[in-house]
């Protein structure tokens, strides 16, 4: 972690602490509604920089015999510290990203992320996250079974109107931070 970090504003639109955060969009493999084979995952806002998702570990999502894939925990991850970059009101993706993966995570679980902003420097955004299962098999709200850091860049529109031609479905971008 850089020691210049800065602390940025959580912007105004993103939404009061406990509120539901949208869907970045409706086809995204990891919080859209319009996307069958996606992950389907929801988030609330925190009290600052920071949401709390939720995983449901179907059984579609096993890699070794009985638990979750180790992709699609990292997938989990991802979305989920981009959704807590949504409290910066800018658009964004990923250029790094690593995972720890300290116990098993049974199918059948329910998986709460935790995931922050820790600081900015220039366009990169610092972020961590762990996971906790809260709910199914070997419940126990006060273990981390995985933890999380990436880093984010910010973009502007010209990032995406690169691959427009691309698109599957109709992009919309509810707090209007980007052209997706
Ligand atoms: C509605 C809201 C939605 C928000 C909600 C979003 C939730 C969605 C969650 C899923 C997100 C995704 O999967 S996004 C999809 C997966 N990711 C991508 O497709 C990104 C592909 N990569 C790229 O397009 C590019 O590499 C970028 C944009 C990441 C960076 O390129 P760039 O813009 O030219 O930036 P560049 O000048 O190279 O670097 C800027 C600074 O960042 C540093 N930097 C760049 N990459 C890295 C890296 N991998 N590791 C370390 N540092 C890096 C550089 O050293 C430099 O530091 P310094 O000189 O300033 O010190």
């Amino acid at each position: 972690m850089p020691d210049d970090l800065a602390a940025p504003e959580r912007a105004p639109s993103f939404p009061a602490p406990g509120g539901q955060l949208p869907q970045h969009w409706s086809k995204c493999f990891g919080c859209g509604d319009d996307q069958p084979a996606g992950m389907t995952m929801t988030f609330v806002a925190g009290e600052g920089l920071d949401v709390t998702g939720r995983l449901e570990v179907a059984k579609k999502y096993q890699g070794g015999p009985g638990v979750i894939h180790g992709g699609i925990l990292t997938t989990a991850f991802d979305e989920a510290q981009g959704m807590a970059c949504m409290s910066l009101g800018t658009a964004v993706v990923t250029g790094h990203l690593e995972v720890d993966f300290a116990r098993p995570i049974p199918l059948g679980s329910v998986l709460e992320i935790h995931a922050r902003i820790d600081g900015t420097v220039r366009r990169k955004v610092y972020t961590s996250a762990e996971a906790r299962i809260v709910s199914g098999p070997t419940a126990d709200p006060d273990a981390v079974v995985a933890t999380s850091r990436a880093l984010f860049l910010t973009v502007g529109a010209e990032h995406f109107e690169k691959v427009k031609n691309f698109v599957d479905g109709t992009p919309s971008s509810p707090f209007e931070t980007s052209s997706v």
